[in-house]
C-alpha cells in the first residue's frame, strides 16, 4: 500500500530522515514513535507530499507519489493532526464534509454521512453540525477533526498525535472507536504518537525511529518481547515492560475454554492487563470469560498470564 525505499530528507543541510525503508501492508494499522525530533511527523507528511523527499521512493499503491498530484493524494488519504486545523468560519458539518464535496457527493449523501460519522464519534448531530469549531471544546474539536480525515472513506489515514489533547476517558474511548473503525473498514493507518501505551493498544505494527533510522519494527508483543537493544528497552520502559506484555495480549489467546467459573465475568477482547488489575482488584485467583453478547466462553487463571500462549485458544 506504502512502500519507501531508501528515502532521505534534509533540512537546510542537515539530514532528519536517512536511508528509511519501509512497507505498510493494506489493513495495516502501522504506528510510528520515538523520541522528539526522530522524525515521525516528518515521515507521515512525506506520504501525503505535506513534506516532499529528496532521496529515495515513496509508491502508493505501486506508484510512486511524485506521479501523483498533491491535491488529489491528499483527497485519497485522511489526514488528523493534534492541532486539529479545522477551517474557522465553516460548521462541523461543512469542515466533515469538505474532502465529500470537493468529489462530488451529492448534498444528501454528504448530510448522511455526517450524521453517521458524529454519531459514531458520541457527537449529537443535531447539537453538533450547525456549530463552529470555536463553540467546541478541544476534545470536541478532535473528534471533528478525526470524524472530517475519515469522510470520504479515505484507503490511508494518515494521523499526527490525534488523541494528545485529550483527557484519559475520552482518549480510551476513541482509540477503541479507532480499532473498531479500522476493523471494520479495513482502512490503512499510520499514525504517530509519543505515547508507547497508545502504540501498544492500536498498532499491529509498532516502528521505533531514533534519529531518523529505523531502530526496530515488528508487532507490539514481539518488539516487547525482544527489544532489539537498549535503546528501545528504555523507550519500552524497562521495569513496565512485563505490564505492557500484558497489555499487547487478550484474554482470548489464553483462556480456557469451555471452563466454568465464578464472579463478574471478563470480556474476551480485554487486555491480559486488565485481566490482572481485576485479579488483584476482586483478590481472586481465576475469572470467567464472555463474548461480546455475554455468553460464557470460558475462563482464565491467573497462572495463565505467565503461560506460553497456546496455539489452540484463540477466541
Ligand atoms: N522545516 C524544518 N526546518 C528545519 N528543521 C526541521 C524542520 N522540520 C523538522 N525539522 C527537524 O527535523 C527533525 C525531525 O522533526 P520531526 O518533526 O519529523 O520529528 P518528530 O519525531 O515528529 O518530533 P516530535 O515528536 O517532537 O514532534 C527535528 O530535529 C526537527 O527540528
Amino acid at each position: 500500500m506504502i512502500r519507501f525505499e531508501h528515502v532521505g530528507k534534509d533540512y537546510a543541510g542537515w539530514t532528519a530522515i536517512e536511508d528509511l525503508s519501509l512497507t505498510v501492508e493494506k489493513g495495516e494499522f502501522c504506528v510510528l514513535i520515538g523520541p522528539s525530533g526522530s522524525g515521525k511527523t516528518t515521515t507521515l507528511k512525506m506520504i501525503n507530499r505535506l513534506i516532499e523527499h529528496d532521496r529515495g521512493r515513496i509508491l502508493f499503491e505501486g506508484t510512486e507519489i511524485r506521479s501523483f498530484a498533491p491535491e488529489e493524494l491528499r483527497r485519497r488519504m485522511g489526514y488528523a493532526i493534534q492541532s486539529i486545523g479545522l477551517f474557522p468560519h465553516w460548521t462541523v458539518e461543512e469542515n466533515i464534509g469538505a474532502v465529500p464535496k470537493l468529489l462530488g457527493w451529492p448534498r444528501g449523501r454528504i448530510r448522511d454521512r455526517v450524521t453517521e460519522l458524529l454519531e459514531m464519534l458520541t457527537l449529537d448531530p443535531v447539537r453538533y453540525r450547525a456549530r463552529y469549531p470555536r463553540h467546541l471544546s478541544g476534545g470536541e474539536q478532535q473528534r471533528v477533526g478525526v470524524a472530517r480525515a475519515l469522510a470520504a472513506n479515505p484507503s490511508v489515514l494518515l494521523m499526527d498525535e490525534p488523541f494528545g489533547a485529550l483527557d484519559p476517558v475520552t482518549r480510551d474511548t476513541l482509540q477503541a472507536e479507532m480499532l473498531r473503525i479500522q476493523a471494520a473498514s479495513g482502512t490503512t493507518v499510520v499514525l504517530v504518537t509519543h505515547d508507547i501505551d497508545e502504540a501498544i493498544r492500536l498498532a499491529s505494527r509498532i516502528v521505533i525511529l531514533d534519529h531518523g533510522r529505523i531502530v526496530q519494527s515488528g508487532s507490539p508483543r514481539d518488539i516487547l518481547a525482544a527489544p532489539a537493544n537498549d535503546f528501545v528497552a528504555d523507550f519500552l520502559g524497562r521495569s513496565d515492560r512485563g505490564l505492557r506484555l500484558l497489555a499487547a495480549e487478550r484474554v482470548g489467546d489464553r483462556m480456557r475454554r469451555g471452563e466454568v467459573a465464578t464472579g463478574e465475568p471478563l470480556p474476551v477482547d480485554a487486555s491480559l492487563r486488565e485481566a490482572l488489575s481485576l485479579f488483584v482488584a476482586r483478590n481472586v485467583d481465576r475469572l470467567p470469560v464472555r463474548d461480546g453478547d455475554g455468553t460464557p466462553l470460558g475462563s482464565i487463571h491467573l497462572a495463565d498470564l505467565v503461560r506460553p500462549p497456546s496455539s489452540d485458544a484463540k477466541p
